[in-house]
């Protein structure tokens, strides 16, 4: 997708009239390599090649505005109501991301309200109006050091109508919306009908998902406090394997259609021997196969440590049946024990029988609460997040990008899905450290 800079301009609700909290703080601040100005912009792209290749004025070519708190706001603080809601699948931070919300909209802004949605979109559905809780400092105090989130989350459509009404009723001014590429989806048929009823309410969201699968944006939050805790399991397998004759560790990560969760474990202590991710289709059989390659480790090293992404090799597994999910996600077969059963069948064929050691960490390794990394990172996306909804900015999601924090416009979070290039750097690592064949087959 080629973008242009009006693809990437966000929108507001009206000029910003009333003094913000941080105008006195902000008054003498200019652009420097640590602080992007709220008048400056911070460019798309960053190589020179790609930027000649535009072949516009510097001001004409694209970038994004810059996040964080303006001298002036749109909302009145005094007299706002926020609400919160997360949506979709767990991640590490949620929680911070809530507290660094709340917080910051206590503490700064002392906005009137800010009420907390439960169980994703359902929360805000006329039946559970009632489940809405307050949120205050109290209410968040430690919340921190949990994993999943206090508000709770679920899957599942709800009618964009009837949560606008739940909107109207508690008379919300900007709803935060922490969740994946499903919930941006949501939030922007919730920006529909609020402009087709004429109301003044922003939404931002906070983009979230344990895949990293979200475009624009560095690195998604949690992300590496699930990839780190991905690593415990490989560790394991790997200790496995090399106490067992044909020792076999295979380990099945998350990653539904982008491997990132299961590249990363496998380069942080490099135990792996190969890597099969959605992104690099591979064949099992025939001599450049992964059976045989598999095969030609454990006769050199007398064992072999794989990592599976979940939504690697599908096309090699029975595809009729394949049902969806609530929100629409179509579930996956299971790539990991069909290798299990494949390579244990192909090495006791070629008399090298298999100790096989298997583990699917599954949920466990997004239900942790966040590492110190992560929460430094999520409560400065809580802030971005609050500034943005302030300044009256909606339709909008608080990234990093290229390490600044950023607003994009929604649709574009839901425009593509962020992916391992093959060709790319990451991948090229990935071969570095294992060793594998840059491809399967021919
Ligand atoms: N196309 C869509 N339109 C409206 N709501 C959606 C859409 N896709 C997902 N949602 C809703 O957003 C919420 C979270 O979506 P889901 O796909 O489960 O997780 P994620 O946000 O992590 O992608 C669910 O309540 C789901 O029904
Ligand atoms: O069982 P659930 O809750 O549907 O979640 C499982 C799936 O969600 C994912 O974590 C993706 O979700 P996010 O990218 O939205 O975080 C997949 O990798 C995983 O298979
Ligand atoms: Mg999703």
């Amino acid at each position: 997708m080629t973008l242009e800079l009006d693809d990437l301009r966000v929108r507001t609700l009206g000029e910003c009239r009333f003094d913000s909290p941080f105008a006195e703080m902000l008054a003498t601040k200019r652009t420097s390599p640590h602080y992007v100005h709220e008048d400056d912009r911070v460019l798309v792209d960053d190589t020179v090649s790609v930027l000649l290749a535009r072949g516009v004025p510097i001001d004409r070519l694209p970038s994004l505005e810059a996040a964080g708190p303006r001298r002036k706001v749109y909302f009145d603080p005094a007299a706002t109501s926020v609400g919160i809601v997360t949506c979709g699948g767990l991640c590490p931070g949620l929680n911070d991301v809530i507290r660094g919300i709340v917080q910051e909209l206590t503490e700064h802004y002392a906005v009137a309200h800010i009420y907390g949605f439960r169980n994703g979109y359902a929360g805000l559905t006329r039946r559970h109006r009632e489940r809405v809780v307050e949120l205050d400092l109290h209410a968040v105090r430690d919340i921190n050091n949990d994993g999943g989130t206090i508000l709770g989350s679920s899957r599942g459509d709800q009618c964009p109508e009837e949560m606008v009404d739940t909107l109207v009723e508690l008379g919300i001014d900007v709803l935060f919306v922490i969740g994946g590429d499903g919930s941006m989806r949501g939030a922007m048929k919730l920006t529909r009908e609020i402009d087709a009823r004429g109301l003044d309410i922003a939404v931002v969201g906070v983009p979230k998902t344990i895949d990293n699968d979200l475009p624009y944006t560095d690195q998604s939050f949690g992300f590496q406090t699930a990839f780190a805790q991905a690593t415990e399991f490989i560790a394991s397998v790997f200790v496995e394997s090399q106490a067992a004759e044909n020792g076999v560790g295979i380990v099945k990560l998350m990653g539904r259609h982008s491997g990132f969760i299961a590249c990363y474990a496998a380069l942080s202590n490099n135990d792996a021997d190969f890597v099969l991710i959605p992104e690099v289709p591979f064949v099992l059989d025939g001599p450049n196969g992964v059976l045989r390659r598999v095969e030609d480790h454990v006769r050199r090293h007398g064992q072999v440590v794989i990592v599976v992404a979940e939504g690697a090799g599908q096309e090699l597994l029975e595809q009729e049946g394949r049902t969806t999910d609530a929100s629409g996600n179509t579930k996956l077969g299971d790539i990991g024990l069909f290798l299990k059963q494949k390579i244990t069948e192909h090495l006791t064929e070629v008399d090298l029988p298999p100790t096989v050691r298997y583990l699917d960490p599954s949920y466990a390794i997004r239900s942790v609460a966040a590492n110190a990394y992560d929460s430094v990172y999520c409560v400065r996306l809580a802030h971005a997040a609050v500034h943005a909804g302030m300044a009256g900015r909606t339709d909008t999601v608080v990234v990093r990008w290229r390490r600044r924090f950023v607003h994009i416009p929604m649709r574009l979070i839901t425009s593509h899905r962020n992916q391992v290039d093959p060709d790319g750097d990451l991948w090229m690592s990935v071969l570095e450290a294992t060793g594998q064949p840059a491809s399967f087959g021919t």
